[in-house]
Parts: structure tokens; C-alpha cells; sequence
């Protein structure tokens, strides 16, 4: 058809949440001038029909029932924009793509695909494709998209990547986590397309299979982690003494058959655990040591402590981990039946919390189902619920063992071994690397024995590159970067480049850098501070008067004084690794003046709030709101020497329910319930993500209050009937009689419960198993139905308050509800100008 003169383009159609089942005559009889449409979040299983609207630049259909690919989109010859992600499409026909010559943007993610059709390298037009979340074994053929800027090929089936893709286009945005990758390995795809590029060139000169695997020894304390891991590097069995108790995390390599491993070691005492999800990294193999002489099968709390609390944690960081059960001190049970009935018994339970834990899943993703035929979309939650559900931790049956017998650790050998071989449980632990890599890596180690930096191993980027180019010549700053990032993943050295003071910096000894943690984070903290000599405050300009300061206020607001860390921080260097250098304490531990290495990294970790001791705390501090600047109080007013809030260490919320109050019935309420269960320490980093960025805030142990222009939002950690939940309340403004509430209510208090709710969602994604569920609580007395939030992850801030569209909302029990207060609803009147 002809374009006449006066051809004015319609704009947008929007049909998006109408629960379509197919294509209504509104969309068939809309004029066929429409540029644009939008089906998203619909039921459609077919749209036969849509060729007709053979002007459309921008289709979007992401989110129905789509099994087949529509092949009739192969006529929208002007089609630049698709969406398509989000539905059950398995395979694509040949010879569509070739038609859409004008395509720039494909979505295709969340789909069954399992291969591409070879016509998709004609869409020479296209700079973004997403194909995360598919089945996809292969992507060469989009070596032919010359003009690609962004791909996204994350949770895929990927081995390799093709090189050409990465040397021949101008790719500037790529992501392909959750591949079994060799070629290149996950880690060096996690330093950008930079690396990758890098890693190809040098891949042309010569290259290198490995085979490594990092392994993790959980456990509760005393159970036996550092024996088996000394025992396995030695090949005999070692004794550890009591007393010497594992702090933090301890690092070795071993080489057992032709596969090396790398043994992060990490202590039981429960004051460790907060920093532990850290380092469980995917893809590792973790062994779990139970003590079988004191575990109880009598007591249910002895399977919590040892078996249960380990499993549900790494399972909630790393849905698919492969754990090994050993059971130790085998030689210290009543005999033989004792060991074997202990066996069975463990075995048993973990299948039971396995199975209660899919079962879990599945009746929660029941309800969602059933609220989804009430109300509104919960396509994503859903998606996320089938994949928790599937995605299942593999448990193998428990090993137990006397670790005093040489005969038993050959025999625990063997069986770690053996896993690591079996290409179901492990099938990536085969790496292609560069020589270069492997060069560097040799390198590095040897310079670790180096005696100018054996201790604590920190050297500049320049110091690393210097000494490094005595052995490897044409080694440059442009080689060094991806290596070093690629060493930072696997866990060799520690570099935090995006941290902008320690950009420079690379801790070659990843343990130094653990042992000055420990040295703050730690069970016996209080009987550190107790412990510091008379000297040693000196050193401080302290006196003994500051030192009791430090513990009581440790105990009672568990805040740490940064001179107090300071003191810890020298004493631990000077005792445990005999480092007596000014200067390099000045860098490390820091000085009146300036902050050291150690605290940046304690809150890049997010295990620490900075605090101030005179805090000119100012609740008339300006307010935020979404998608506008935001500009923190003028913090060069604090008092620069101030101190460190350890959440973890709080042991009431007195401070909080005193500027709080009581709960009241017409708080507005957000309750966000956690499934299977909250992760360790969860609430006390939210706590601090949320009070770095609303600096009024009183904090206790599991509830805390944050302050911006007068208004309160409290949030806290609660459980009811065995679900655990993080619920956030705020109180209402009462207005006199003639001001209109109704304007009023799309009051700040919502954007302050968003802003708590946003950080803590994207602080729940560092937990892939973990489900988590939104809703408003019906809040007359009694009643216990609640208002589910829908599908809003991806909804942008304005539409954010326009989530429910009646005005007025009934509960189970027949409770009539005013929209606005359980959800962040624009009012009629205001909307209008919002839009405006
Ligand atoms: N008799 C006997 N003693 C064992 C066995 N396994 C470990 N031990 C002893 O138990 C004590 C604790 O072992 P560790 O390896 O230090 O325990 P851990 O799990 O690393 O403990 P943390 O460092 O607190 O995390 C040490 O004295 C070991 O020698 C065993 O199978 N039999």
C-alpha cells in the first residue's frame, strides 16, 4: 500500500493485561496505519490475524502462552522493535528473520528454545538480542551479526562461544552467566567483553586445557573442615588441635589425580556466617562435615544445626550446588551400628527437607495461581517458582569416616574424585585457557614466595606488572587487566577494581585479606578489646578510660570505634604476621585522617555501617523521590574519626520501638514473605543498605526505623506461622477534615516503602533459590487474607503507582479497602498531572 500525503501515523495501542486468549476485533479492525502494539501479559496461544498491520514498527507480545513462533510476523517487513520473551516458543522457522530486514531489537528470552534458525545472521540490522533463560547448545550463527551492540545469552547450555562474535563485531554489552562454559570459562566472561575479546586473541597464540574445581568445606564448628583439608594436602591424616579454630576463611590448592582443586576452608563459629554467602560461588563443589559422635537423632535441633541450616543456605546462593555429606569422628561413636544408623538417619532427613521444601514451592506457586485467576499477572513470580522448584540442590549420600586413619583419607580422596569426574554432577570443570593465563598464574605464585611480599602479599597493579615483566617480556598493562580479573574470579588473588580506592591495589594473598577481616569480624570481640595492652592504646593516643568506651559501646550499640579497629587491626599484623611497617599500616589499617583498606572493603561487603559518634542526626533531611536527584545530607560536617555499626552484634530494638511506638491497624503495610526462608544474615544487610542511603535511622536487632522529612518507615524481621517475612509499615498522616486526603495519599510514605522495597529486591537477587512473595495485609483485626502484589519487578517508577486500577479493593473475608493504601496508587486527579 501506498503511503498518501496526508498518512499520519497512530501512535501506540496499548491491549496489555486484558487476560486475551486471542486476538480481539479491536486489534484485527485497528487501522492498519498503527506503528505500534502492545499485547504484553496476555493468554494468547495464536495471533493469526496480525499481518494485517503490516505498518507496525513495534510489537509487543512477551508474556502469553506463545508455544509456536507466530510465523506470520515474517510479513511485518517494517517491524524494528520485537518482544517475544516470556512464552513457551520452542523452535523458530527458517526464513522468517530473513524477512525482517528492518529488525534492531529482538526478545526472545524465557522461551524453550533449543536452537536458532540459520536465517537469524541475515537481521543485519539488529544491536540488541536477548536469549537468556533458553536451550540453546549453540550460538555460532550469530558470528554473522556484524552490527550487534548488546547480547544476552545468560542460563543457556553454552560450552563454547564463537570467537568471531567477539573479534569481528562491536559488541559493547554481553552476559552469559549460568553456562557450562569452557570456551571461554564462566570467569572470564565475567570480566566483560573486554576480556573475552582478550581471551581470543591471545587463545590464537596457544591454548591449555584445565581442569580445576573450587571446593568449599562447610560446617558447624569442630567438625572436622580443617583436618580433612590439611589431611588431603598432605595424603596422611593431620591432627589440628582444639584450640586451634578455623577464623574466617582459609585458602589452599591441591592436586589430586589430574584435577586441582582449590580449598576455601570455612570456619563453623556462627559469627563467621554472615560473610560466608560471599564466597559460595556457583559451580563449586561443597563438602559438609558433620561430627557423627555428638549429632543427636533424638534432638531435631542437632539435624538444624548441623545438616539442615548449611543445605538451605547454599541451596538459596546456589539452586543446582553438588554437596557431599562426610560424616567424621566415625572412630568416637558407639560402634559400627551406631555409625550406620546415624547415616540413615541424616540421609533420610535431608530427602524429607528436600521434598518439604519442593512442596513448599509448589503449594505457595498453587496460590499465586489461583490469585492469578482473581486478579491480576504473576507470570515472572510464577516462572521463578517452577524454576526454584526445578532447579534442585544434588545431595549425595553421606561418607562417614575415621579422620585419624590414613587408609580413610585415601579413601575420601577417592570419592571426592570420583564426583568431581562424573560429567552429570560436574560438566564444565574443563577450562580452555590462554598459555598467557597459565604463564601469569605460575608467576604471580612465585612471586608469592617472593620474600618482599610474602606476609601480606599487597602490591600495586604497577608493582605486579613490573615484576611479572621479568619473566614474561611482552607481557602489558592491556594483557594484565583480564588475567588478573580472570585470577580474581577463580579465587588466586583478590582485586577489587571496581572499588575506586582500591583500584591499584591487588592482594595477591587472598587469605591476608581474610585474616584482617577476622580480625573485626569475630565471636571473642570483646575479649579482643579487653585484651589490648597499655601500649598499644599509646600508639593510638589512647587512653585505658577510651578503651572500656569501646566495649561498652560495643556492647550496647554494637558500634566499633575506627580507632579501636585501628588498634585491633595493628596488633593482629604485627602478632600473626609480623608486618611492623608505618607506612603500610597508614595504607591498610588507615589513620585519624583517612579511612585504610580494611573499612572500604568491610562495607563494600555490606557487613558494616559507617556511623558517626556525634551524630548531628537532621529529620529534616530532604526527601527522596523515584526518578528524581537525589542529594545526601552534606556530610562533611560529620566528624571524620567516627565508627563502624555492626547490625549483626545488636541485641534488642529498645532504640527503635521507642521512636516508633506502637503498630497501628491503618499503617500502610508491605509484607514481603521469603521462600523456602530468609538467608543468613539477610536483614542486617539490608539494615545497612537502607540506612547508608537514609542517614536519620535508629537501628536494633531485627527491627529498624528510617527518617526523611518527618516521616518514619519502620521495617522488621518477623515470622508468622513458620513463614518468615520482612514487613514494612508506615504510619498515615491524619489530616484535618477539609484537606483531601485522597491528593495527600500518594504521600511520600510510598516512595520511602518503594525505595525499602526496591533495595531490598535487588539485594535478594544475590540468592538465586530464593522466592520471594509481596502483598498488602487486609488490616482489620482478625483477619489474616492479604492482597497480593502482581508481576512489578519490571514496571517502571510512574507505573510503579498505578499497579491495581479499581478504586477500592474487597478482602476474602469481605473487608472493603481504599486501593491507595495497599497499593502505591495515583489518585484520579493527581495522575493526570503526574502524566502531564
Ligand atoms: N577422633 C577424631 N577426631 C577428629 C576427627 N576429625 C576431626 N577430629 C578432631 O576434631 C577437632 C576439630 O577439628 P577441626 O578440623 O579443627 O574442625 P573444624 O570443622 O575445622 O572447626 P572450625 O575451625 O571451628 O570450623 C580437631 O582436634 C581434630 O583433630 C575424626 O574423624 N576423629
Amino acid at each position: 500500500m501506498a503511503q498518501s500525503n496526508d498518512f499520519k501515523p497512530r501512535e501506540k495501542s496499548d491491549f496489555s493485561r486484558q487476560k486475551l486468549k486471542k486476538l480481539p476485533k479491536e486489534v484485527l479492525c485497528l487501522s492498519t496505519d498503527v506503528l505500534s502494539l502492545n499485547l504484553k501479559n496476555n493468554r494468547l496461544k495464536s495471533v493469526s490475524g496480525i499481518s494485517a498491520l503490516c505498518y507496525l514498527k513495534e510489537l509487543n507480545l512477551s508474556a502469553n502462552d506463545l508455544s509456536e513462533f507466530p510465523q506470520e510476523i515474517e510479513e511485518l517487513s517494517n517491524l524494528e522493535i520485537l518482544y517475544l520473551s516470556q512464552n513457551n516458543i520452542t523452535k523458530i522457522p527458517e526464513g522468517v528473520f530473513s524477512q525482517l530486514e528492518k529488525l534492531q531489537f529482538l526478545k526472545l528470552s524465557t522461551n524453550c528454545l533449543k536452537e536458532l534458525p540459520l536465517d537469524l545472521g541475515q537481521c543485519k540490522s539488529l544491536r540488541y538480542l536477548n536469549l537468556s533463560n533458553n536451550h540453546l547448545e549453540d550460538v555460532k550463527v550469530l558470528e554473522a551479526l556484524c552490527g550487534l551492540k548488546e547480547l544476552y545469552v545468560k542460563n543457556n547450555k553454552l560450552t563454547e562461544l564463537p570467537s568471531r562474535l567477539f573479534l569481528n563485531t562491536d559488541l559493547t554489552k554481553f552476559k552469559a552467566d549460568g553456562n557450562p562454559l569452557r570456551k571461554p570459562p564462566e570467569e572470564v566472561c565475567a570480566g566483560g567483553v573486554k576480556s573475552i575479546k582478550h581471551y581470543f586473541s591471545s587463545l590464537g597464540i596457544s591454548e591449555q586445557c584445565v581442569r580445576r574445581v573450587k571446593t568449599m568445606f562447610l560446617g558447624s564448628s569442630m567438625a572436622g573442615k580443617s583436618t580433612i583439608c590439611y589431611s588431603l594436602r598432605k595424603g596422611l591424616p593431620v591432627e589440628v588441635d582444639v584450640a586451634d579454630r578455623t577464623v574466617g576463611i582459609e585458602i589452599s590448592e591441591v592436586q589430586l589425580g589430574d584435577v586441582h582443586f582449590l580449598f576455601w576452608d570455612f570456619a563453623g563459629h556462627e559469627e563467621y556466617y554472615f560473610t560466608h554467602h560471599v564466597f559460595i560461588t556457583p559451580q563449586a563443589f561443597v563438602i559438609l562435615t558433620v561430627n557423627l559422635a555428638s549429632y543427636d537423632i533424638k534432638n531435631p535441633q542437632s539435624f538444624k544445626d548441623c545438616v539442615s541450616f548449611w543445605i538451605k543456605n547454599v541451596q538459596l546462593r546456589v539452586p543446582n550446588a553438588v554437596v557431599l555429606v562426610v560424616g567424621t569422628h566415625s572412630d568416637e561413636c558407639r560402634g559400627v551400628e551406631d555409625v550406620q544408623e546415624k547415616k540413615e538417619d541424616i540421609d533420610k532427613k535431608i530427602r524429607d527437607m528436600l521434598q518439604e521444601r519442593k512442596a513448599n514451592l509448589e503449594r505457595w506457586k498453587s496460590n499465586l495461581e489461583e490469585d492469578q485467576n482473581k486478579t491480576a499477572q504473576f507470570s515472572d513470580q510464577l516462572r521463578k517458582f517452577q524454576h526454584c522448584a526445578e532447579h534442585n540442590i544434588k545431595v549425595l549420600d553421606l561418607v562417614a569416616m575415621d579422620c585419624t586413619k590414613p587408609e580413610e583419607i585415601e579413601k575420601i580422596q577417592n570419592c571426592i574424585l570420583c564426583q568431581v569426574n562424573d560429567k552429570t554432577l560436574f560438566p564444565n570443570i574443563e577450562k580452555i585457557l590462554p598459555q598467557l593465563y597459565q604463564e601469569v598464574e605460575s608467576s604471580i605464585k612465585e612471586l608469592k614466595e617472593d620474600t618482599d611480599f610474602s606476609g601480606h602479599g599487597v602490591m600495586s597493579f604497577e608493582e605486579i606488572l613490573n615484576e611479572l615483566k621479568g619473566k614474561l617480556e611482552k607481557l602489558d598493562q592491556e594483557d594484565l587487566q583480564p588475567i588478573l580479573r580472570y585470577l580474581h574470579q577463580i579465587g588466586i588473588i583478590v582485586w577489587y577494581e571496581e572499588i575506586a580506592d582500591l583500584k591499584e591495589t591487588v592482594f595477591v594473598e587472598p587469605s591476608f585479606l581474610i585474616k584482617l577481616f577476622k580480625t573485626v569480624v569475630r565471636h571473642d570481640l570483646v575479649d579482643q578489646l579487653q585484651g589490648i595492652s597499655r601500649d598499644e592504646l599509646m600508639e593510638e593516643r589512647s587512653l585505658s578510660v577510651q578503651r572500656d568506651k569501646w566495649i561498652n559501646d560495643l556492647k550496647g550499640k554494637a558500634t566499633l570505634h575506627s580507632a579501636a579497629i585501628r588498634v585491633l587491626l595493628r596488633k593482629s599484623l604485627r602478632k600473626e604476621l609480623e608486618i611492623d611497617d608505618k607506612d603500610f599500616f597508614d595504607v591498610v589499617v588507615g589513620t585519624r585522617s583517612s579511612d585504610g583498606m580494611v573499612l572500604g572493603l568491610l562495607q563494600q561487603f555490606e557487613i558494616c555501617l559507617p556511623a558517626q559518634l556525634t551524630s548531628p542526626l537532621n529529620p529534616e533531611a530532604r526527601d527522596f523521590v523515584p526518578k528524581e536527584r537525589w542529594e545526601p545530607l552534606d556530610t562533611s560536617v560529620y566528624n571524620r574519626d567516627g565508627a563502624c555499626l555492626f547490625p549483626s552484634h545488636l541485641k534488642d530494638n529498645s532504640v527503635v520501638l521507642k521512636m516508633w511506638g506502637e503498630d497501628r491497624n491503618d499503617d500502610i503495610q508491605v509484607q514481603v514473605y521469603f521462600l523456602p526462608e530468609m538467608p543468613h544474615g539477610f536483614f542486617q544487610r539490608l539494615i545497612i543498605k537502607i540506612c547508608s542511603f537514609y542517614p536519620v535511622h535508629w537501628v536494633g536487632k531485627d527491627h529498624c526505623l528510617v527518617c526523611a522529612s518527618n516521616r518514619l518507615v519502620l521495617f522488621k524481621e518477623k515470622c508468622l506461622s513458620g513463614d518468615q517475612l520482612i514487613e514494612i509499615r508506615c504510619k498515615r498522616q491524619h489530616h484535618s477534615a477539609h484537606v483531601n486526603t485522597a491528593v495527600d495519599m500518594r504521600c511520600p510514605s510510598w516512595d520511602m516503602i518503594l525505595v525499602v522495597l526496591r533495595r531490598l529486591i535487588e539485594l535478594a537477587q544475590q540468592w538465586p533459590g530464593l522466592c520471594l512473595y509481596v502483598c498488602s495485609p487486609c488490616t482489620e483485626d482478625g483477619c489474616s487474607d492479604h492482597f497480593a502484589w502482581p508481576d512489578w519487578k519490571e514496571l517502571n517508577g510512574h507505573n510503579l503507582y498505578n499497579i491495581q486500577k479499581d478504586d477500592k479493593m474487597v478482602c476474602c473475608n469481605g473487608h472493603t479497602h481504599r486501593t491507595e493504601l495497599l497499593f502505591p496508587k495515583v489518585p484520579k486527579a493527581r495522575s493526570k498531572s503526574d502524566n502531564d
